[in-house]
């Protein structure tokens, strides 16, 4: 399916047809992942079902081990389920070839992690307009988007920063400007205040939330429950299963499962979490994957290497 250039710059769109309106934009269905093999496999998801509807925004919580960055790189197309199915605006993502789950996870979904994954050798605005770049909008497009998404983000003075010169505070906005800028259907975001100081993580909540009041769609991994009780809805992992499902404020949501009860929610919380940074290896068709018409040369593929947001 060839990309869409965009008629305005301000405007980017995606060359795939919207989610049905109303409908979820993200089902997870009996999402099952196991590591290893024989005596050595370990289930890091078993049987997850899950759905997202548009303009939610959902923390997962859980302790280290509990299949938290399993899920959300399953939902993320960076790894495949051995049973179950993920769907994104409609478009089942785990029966895919690895290239076009690449290029479908560039066009709806965008990336947040904790250690930002900034390309080190671009400035602020070369980053976000390479996320817009690798989802196929024209370089003119890209450019303008990004200033005006920037502008909104309170970086515009950075614009021509390098990564390495901002705070960790001003990556990870900037690492959120990038995943939102071309409004892709679900951002997912994996400890995005993790490895930040309060006042710089309050900032980031406040982008999230500023986000989230746009209608962008949200699935956030977390430790820190100040940051998950600003979603809609809270989704407790334990041992690869969810255990319970609650709206902050103590609220059981309506797809609640087996209670987790407050021990379990401050036990789920508390944890200490480290990052997975996800970079699919495996899919050596992704890095030469190039989109046609208006999109990204093989030159951005070089510089995202194998897919790591
Ligand atoms: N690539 C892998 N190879 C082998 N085992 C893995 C792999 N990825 C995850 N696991 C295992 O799967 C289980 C779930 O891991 P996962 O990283 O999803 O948990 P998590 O909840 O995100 O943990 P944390 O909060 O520490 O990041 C763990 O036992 C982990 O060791």
């Amino acid at each position: 399916m060839a990309p869409a250039t965009p008629t305005t710059p301000t405007t980017p769109t995606t060359p795939t047809a919207p989610a049905e309106p109303g409908g979820p934009i993200l089902t997870i269905t009996d999402l099952t992942r196991s590591y290893g093999r024989g005596e050595r496999a370990r289930a890091a998801l078993r049987g997850v079902s899950l759905t997202v509807a548009a303009g939610e925004w959902v923390a997962v919580v859980g302790p280290s081990g509990c299949g938290k960055s399993t899920l959300l790189h399953l939902v993320g197309g960076l790894d495949t389920p051995d049973v179950g199915s993920v769907r994104i605006g409609g478009e089942e993502i785990s029966a895919l070839t690895p290239t076009k789950r690449a290029l479908l996870r560039r066009r709806r979904v965008g990336f947040v992690f904790q250690s930002y994954n900034l390309v080190p050798h671009l400035d602020v605005s070369g980053n976000v307009e390479l996320g817009l770049r690798v989802a196929g909008v024209g370089r003119r497009a890209a450019r303008a988007r990004a200033a005006e998404v920037l502008d909104d983000f309170g970086l515009a003075d950075l614009a021509r920063a390098l990564p390495a010169t901002l705070s960790g505070g001003q990556q990870q906005r900037v690492a959120i400007a990038r995943a939102v800028a071309g409004r892709p259907d679900l951002v997912l975001a994996d400890e995005p205040t993790g490895a930040l100081d309060t006042a710089a993580s309050r900032r980031v909540v406040e982008l999230l939330r500023a986000e989230h009041g746009r209608g962008q769609t949200l699935v956030m991994v977390t430790h820190d429950y100040a940051v998950a009780a600003e979603a809609d809805r809270v989704v407790f992992l334990r041992d690869g299963r969810i255990v319970d499902e609650r709206r902050p404020g103590g609220r059981r949501a309506a797809t609640g499962g087996e209670a987790a009860g407050d021990a379990g929610m401050a036990t789920a919380v508390g944890a200490g979490a480290s990052l997975v940074v996800v970079v699919d290896d495996d899919d050596e068709d992704a890095s030469t994957a190039r989109p046609s018409g208006d999109g990204p040369g093989n030159d951005l593929n070089d510089l995202l290497g194998l897919g790591s947001w």
